[in-house]
């Protein structure tokens, strides 16, 4: 932001309905009060505005042309509220002064400007079969009328078919885009993220199956408005599935840099995923739910329970390269200082040390995020990180049924985690292959079910440039005097 304007300084009183309030715009904020201690004044960042814009004067016949009302005008901005949500205000002021009015949405639209990242032309992706098949209610109840307030030229496209969203990122010319956004589940986010990496690969002309080479990063930014059962990945992102609270996220235009894990077999490379690939018991849930998806989210439920109480055990070897860490007990939010000193300095080292775990299992997952969502609300790994390029290597070993319910029970805990339990190790790990013994089970890629069996992944640290402020810091509880 030019200092001109950084300094520029307004000052008004404003009719606000029947009361008058003073607003200043200073240094990047604007202030207003009802003649209030400055404690109790509303204070307004301006990249928490949306946009300021004229009223618009009613009139009695609608074939009739829209005339500003000179002397009226709104502000338009989000606020942070409970558990991680925020929500659209509006700020309508007016004076007898015309000139006032112009000088203020003047000065204040000029200084919008400068958040030059904000999207101005996405193309958005629906996907009406994940979920509750209510995607593009979603996006007609909290994306529409926000993106028009925001100035954002959305172009909607629903897909018909599974891997239509691919297959549209890889084959299409995106320029008169400056950013992709999709409504749906986890499923809906791997093929859009997949298809852009698969073109980005295309454009530059690299191998995509060679898992020696550095993939390239899409330039184009993508955002996630939650329209699936599980929607992991925006829970991760946000703290909230809340779907205004990702609509905003993406008005903002504020980004952060995404780990992807690319998965191959002996040849090629499978997909890349966000999330999390399980095998064991989770891949055998995703194969087994599949057939009743018409049951909606329940159905994770219903065969998760089935799988449970057969309590399978998977027999494998996992070999996987650490830096040496163990997983450190740092969590990821807003402004993580892990994630920004890996974007700064991240680099291959060529030392690598294998490490080999065999066993009979009950779950081998490899968490690229937390995987935190509305049913386990810190996750399968509460330490890992959005864009440290290491994946947590969750090992569940197999034991009883009763232990097994430790473990869900723990999942699903809001204090707890799995991590302390006797029969479960935890790895930090940049790549990893495995090998099936006996009889095989499944994949399941970011809820997806992936059948080959012997896999290697490799982190690829932050490819994916993400719609995000990040998931807000909590803040420590504030102590009750006791009297004193
Ligand atoms: N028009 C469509 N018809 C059928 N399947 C589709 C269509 N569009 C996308 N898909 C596929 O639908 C599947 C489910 O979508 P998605 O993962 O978004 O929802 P979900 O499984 O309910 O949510 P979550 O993954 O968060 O649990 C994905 O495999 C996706 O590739």
């Amino acid at each position: 932001m030019s200092n001109d304007l950084h300094n520029s300084v307004l000052l008004s009183t404003f009719s606000n309905g029947n009361k008058k309030i003073r607003v200043i715009f200073h240094k990047g904020a604007i202030v207003w009060g009802n003649g209030k201690p400055p404690s109790e004044q509303e204070t307004l960042p301006l990249e928490n505005v949306i946009s300021v814009q004229h009223n618009i004067v009613k009139n009695s016949r609608p074939s009739e042309e829209q005339t500003i009302d000179p002397n009226h005008f709104t502000i338009h901005y989000a606020k942070q509220e409970e558990e991680n949500k925020w929500r659209h205000h509006t700020l309508e002021l007016r004076h007898s002064d015309p000139l006032q009015v112009s000088s203020w949405v003047k000065t204040l639209q000029n200084h919008l400007q400068y958040f030059t990242k904000r999207p101005k032309r996405l193309l958005l992706f629906v996907n009406p079969f994940g979920g509750k098949k209510n995607a593009l209610k979603i996006y007609e109840k909290f994306g529409k009328h926000l993106f028009h307030i925001a100035g954002v030229d959305v172009t909607v496209n629903i897909s018909q078919r599974k891997n239509q969203i691919r297959d549209f990122v890889l084959n299409h010319n995106l320029d008169m885009f400056d950013s992709v956004a999709c409504v749906g589940g986890d499923g809906t986010v791997s093929e859009l993220f997949n298809g852009l990496v698969l073109r980005e690969c295309r454009i530059v002309g690299i191998d995509a199956d060679d898992i020696e080479q550095e993939l390239p990063k899409p330039k184009i930014p993508i955002g996630i408005i939650p329209g699936g059962s599980t929607d992991t990945i925006v829970y991760c992102l946000h703290g909230t599935i809340d779907p205004t609270t990702a609509v905003l996220n993406i008005i903002f235009g504020e980004r952060l840099g995404l780990d992807l894990v690319s998965v191959y077999d002996e040849n090629n490379l499978l997909r890349l995923y966000a999330s999390v690939l399980s095998y064991g018991y989770l891949g055998d849930v995703a194969y087994n739910s599949d057939k009743y998806r018409w049951m909606g989210p329940n159905r994770y439920n219903y065969s998760g329970f089935k799988k449970l109480v057969r309590n399978r055990g998977y027999e494998g070897e996992l070999a996987f390269f650490s830096e040496g860490e163990d997983c450190e007990m740092s969590q990821c939010y807003e402004t993580c200082e892990r994630c920004l000193s890996r974007r700064n300095n991240f680099c291959d080292k060529t030392e690598k040390q294998w490490k080999t775990v065999k066993g009979k299992f009950f779950m081998i997952s490899g968490a690229n995020i937390t995987c935190c969502c509305n049913r386990s609300p810190r996750g399968i790994a509460p330490y890992s990180h959005l864009g440290d390029g290491n994946v947590h290597l969750v090992l569940v070993r197999h034991t009883s049924i009763i232990n097994n319910l430790r473990l869900l029970l723990r999942l699903s805990s809001n204090n707890q985690t799995v991590d302390d339990l006797p029969f479960v190790e935890t790895y930090s790990a940049r790549e990893f292959c495995f090998r099936a013994i006996n009889v095989p089970s499944r994949w399941n890629c970011d809820g997806e079910v992936q059948h080959q069996t012997n896999i290697r992944a490799k982190v690829r640290c932050q490819l994916l440039t993400i719609f995000s402020r990040g998931t807000p810091k909590p803040t420590e509880p504030t102590r009750k005097c006791c009297g004193c």
